[in-house]
Order: C-alpha cells, then sequence, then structure tokens
C-alpha cells in the first residue's frame, strides 16, 4: 500500500539526512524504523506526507505517487495519512475538541474550516473517538492542561478522524513515562489490528520496537540496514545501530 523507491533527502545545508531508502509496506503491516537520534528516521517519515520535500526517489500511496503531487492531489493523498508527533503538535490553548476536529480540516469546505464550522456527525464523532480513546471527559478542557500520555491521546484521535489508511508516528512515546508509552503504544496496536490501518511507527528503544512492531526496519546514518521480524532481530543487529552497544 504504501511503496518507497530509492528515497533520500539531502537538506540545504548538505546534510544527507536520508540516503537511498526503498520498501514497500503491506496493508495492515505495524512496520517499526528503529534507530538512534540523528539517524533520518523523522526526516523519512515526514518525506512519506511531503512535510519535508524529498531531493530524489518516488512515494506513492495504494499506486498513486506522493511525490510529485500538485497541491490539490497532496491534500487530498494527506487525507489517507494521519500523523502522530513526539511532542504532539496541538493547539495548545484550544479545546481538546476542537484538537480532534481539526482531524477533518482534510474533509471540510475551506470556508467552513475558516470559522472551524465541523458537522454534528463530525463533533458526535469526535466525542465518541475520544470516548474509545478513555479521554470523553477531557473533551471541553485545554489541550495544555492534560498529562502527556492524555495530549497524545488527542493526537491519535485527531488523526482517526481523518480515517487514514496508514498512521505514521514519529516518536510518539519519547516523552512518555514507560507506562504511558506502553499504553500508547498498545492503542496504536488496537488501531492495528481492529481498524485495519496500517503503522509506520519511529522507535528509539530496541525492546518497545521488538514487543509491537511486526516488522523492524533498521536505520542507521540515512539508510536502511535491515528489515527483520521481531524474533530475528538479534543484539548484534541492534548493535550495529547505535554508537554505544546497547544489548547485554
Ligand atoms: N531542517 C534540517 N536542516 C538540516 N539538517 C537537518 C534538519 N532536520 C534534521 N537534520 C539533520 O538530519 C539528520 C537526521 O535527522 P532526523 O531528525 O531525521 O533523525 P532522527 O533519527 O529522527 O533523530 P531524532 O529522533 O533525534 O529526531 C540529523 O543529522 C539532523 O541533524
Amino acid at each position: 500500500m504504501l511503496s518507497l523507491d530509492h528515497v533520500s533527502k539531502t537538506y540545504q545545508d548538505g546534510t544527507e539526512a536520508v540516503r537511498g531508502v526503498s520498501f514497500d509496506l503491506q496493508p495492515g503491516e505495524f512496520a517499526v524504523v528503529l534507530g538512534q537520534s540523528g539517524a533520518g528516521k523523522s526526516t523519512l517519515l515526514r518525506c512519506i506526507n511531503r512535510l519535508v520535500e524529498p531531493t530524489a526517489g518516488r512515494i506513492a500511496l495504494d499506486g498513486s505517487e506522493i511525490t510529485g503531487a500538485q497541491p490539490a492531489r497532496l491534500r487530498q493523498q494527506r487525507r489517507h495519512i494521519g500523523m502522530i508527533f513526539q511532542n504532539y503538535n496541538l493547539v495548545a490553548r484550544s479545546m481538546v475538541l476542537t484538537n480532534v476536529l481539526a482531524g477533518r480540516l482534510g474533509y471540510t469546505p475551506v470556508a467552513a474550516a475558516l470559522i472551524n464550522h465541523f458537522s454534528r456527525q463530525d463533533v458526535a464523532e469526535a466525542h465518541a473517538t475520544l470516548d474509545r480513546l478513555g479521554i470523553a471527559d477531557k473533551a471541553h478542557r485545554r489541550a495544555d492542561s492534560l498529562s502527556g500520555g492524555q495530549q497524545q491521546r488527542v493526537g491519535i484521535a485527531r488523526a482517526l478522524m481523518q480515517h487514514p489508511k496508514i498512521i505514521l508516528a514519529d516518536e510518539p512515546v519519547a516523552s512518555l513515562d514507560p507506562a504511558a508509552a506502553g499504553s500508547i503504544l498498545e492503542i496504536l496496536k488496537d488501531i492495528n489490528t481492529r481498524d485495519g490501518v496500517t503503522i509506520l511507527c519511529n522507535l528509539h528503544v530496541p525492546e518497545l520496537a521488538r514487543r509491537f512492531g511486526r516488522r523492524i526496519l533498521g536505520m542507521k546514518a540515512g539508510k536502511l540496514v535491515f528489515d527483520t521480524v521481531p524474533d530475528a532481530l538479534d543484539a548484534a543487529q541492534i548493535d550495529t545501530l547505535y554508537d554505544m552497544p546497547v544489548s547485554p
């Protein structure tokens, strides 16, 4: 469903953050990109929805090319791609419900979106989604009054409102304590298995990658260095990703 063909990104200062990355994801996969800080994971994920413009290569979603898409088509393609961020990317001073409804913007006429006018159906769905994620009672709170784990649930609810085919999760638990991290990844797993949404998730902790990923893509210095399944991931492979050994 997602296809990357020799994707590269060189930033203006000459940093080669992503170097010739190719892989395909099948519908319903839960794939983790594992690598240390600076490996290029975030740049890679952002290339997929063109928050970062790749400098070379081709990216396609369900056969429709994202690279080179004109703005109107790109907007349409982005509807299908939910994104979750390490720092949640919520509008801090806005209500939780407003943040969640932002996930419908890609489907809302511009004039209505400008005045934050959403259909009753969208509002009902936003409440139901918050309920599913266990924070129904927070709908009318300011986003920045929530804990980190709760804010990430709002980020996930916003992504779900897009009815995405795929969710890109960029270090979604890096700012959370282990318990909150586990519950956020459980939520992503549930969305993957129950809703069939494909997940591509950046992580830097091997143990979490092993626990939640059903496929693990190892990334180092902008390149994919392995593509494996958790049971086959060994200590030597993990050590290749990190400058300091992390395995016993
Ligand atoms: N806007 C930018 N301009 C120049 N270089 C950048 C830019 N953004 C990232 N980089 C560099 O690109 C490389 C890859 O960064 P990236 O953030 O993609 O890695 P990462 O694996 O996601 O790490 P982290 O988890 O710390 O964000 C790093 O060397 C980083 O310094």
